[in-house]
């Protein structure tokens, strides 16, 4: 079996065109412009190029774009003051915090700072515990576009084995939970799992959220399955860069019914979720409805 290729890249154009179509009518209509604030601290090079075609995607999708670059010694305090003016301007629907943070800032106290309803990235305590609860949250960028994919791959996915292979918070956990959602029979895996390939063998969905460069092969996927690789790895073959995901693509995709490519495919659907929270924020702090397909 050759896997269908899940084309990420183009599904997450569809999004942005769906977002930008939303926005183009509440402007009309409403007089609404969604705002969005993105706040990087430092100078990490990944997260600049993240943080860029933040900017340039949520522009390009008729929203406005509120840009706060920091040096890499912010102090806490004037974080915390940013996110708290922030907070405050109506202009602003949406917040999010790039991560990582410099070390000796408090990455949780800073996120559980940002006012819930503004939280695009879904990462505030209220938010997981919504999630968490079955209840209308944010939710994370990255688990949604996952599960925008797989919904429209599969349809419905009620009574499917789902596998995710990570505990993170910002990807496995509420991976778990939107799966769960969706009513599939869930198991989370992680390093310690005993006889991991076996357990990854019983998912008709597997989802690798490990952080480690194609830790699942091809022997730990059940034929016909349909698998989304999570990883973003950047490692060294033969002399030169490359960018792997956590599965071994040649080899998975000659076992699954379907696959997500690095790049090109769970990446591009960050950003294109994160402008998709940010419409829906608008509309909840509105009293709007929400943006039909969307949401979780
Ligand atoms: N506050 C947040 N910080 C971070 C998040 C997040 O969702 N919220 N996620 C990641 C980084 N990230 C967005 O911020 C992100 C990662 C990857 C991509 C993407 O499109 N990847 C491409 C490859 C790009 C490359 O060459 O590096 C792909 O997979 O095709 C977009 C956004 C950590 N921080």
């Amino acid at each position: 079996m050759t896997a269908r290729v899940i084309d990420g890249k183009a599904f997450a154009a569809n999004v942005r065109a769906q977002v930008a179509a939303h926005v183009a009518r509440l402007k009309e209509e409403q007089g609404l412009t969604p705002g969005l604030a993105v706040v990087l601290v430092g100078e990490d090079p990944a997260s600049q190029v993240y943080v860029r075609n933040k900017g340039t995607q949520t522009v390009e999708a008729g929203m406005a774009s509120f840009e706060h670059k920091l040096p890499a010694d912010t102090s806490e305090a004037d974080l915390l003051a940013l996110v708290a003016r922030l907070n405050a301007d109506p202009k602003v629907h949406g917040i999010l915090v790039q991560l990582p943070l410099p070390a000796h800032l408090n990455s949780e106290l800073i996120i559980n700072t940002i006012d819930p309803a503004k939280d695009v990235d879904g990462f505030h305590i209220s938010n997981v515990g919504l999630l968490g609860t079955g209840q209308k949250s944010m939710v994370p960028c990255t688990p949604l576009g996952c599960l925008m994919m797989l919904r429209d791959h599969h349809g419905k996915l009620a009574g499917l084995n789902a596998v995710v292979v990570g505990r993170s918070n910002i990807v496995g956990k509420p991976m778990a939970q939107l799966l769960l959602g969706d009513s599939c029979t869930v198991t989370i895996a992680h390093s310690r799992t005993k006889d991991l390939a076996e357990v990854c063998r019983r998912a008709d969905i597997l989802v690798a959220a490990v952080g480690r460069p194609e830790m699942i092969t091809g022997d730990m996927v059940k034929p016909g399955a349909t698998v989304i690789d999570v990883g973003i790895n950047r490692i060294e073959r033969d002399g030169k860069a490359r960018l792997v995901g956590d599965v071994h693509y040649e080899s998975a995709a000659a076992v699954a019914g379907a696959i997500t490519p690095v790049p090109g495919g769970v990446g591009p659907m960050t950003i294109a979720c994160l402008l998709a929270n940010t419409l829906t924020a608008c509309c909840r702090a509105n009293g709007l409805p929400e943006p039909e397909g969307l949401t979780a």
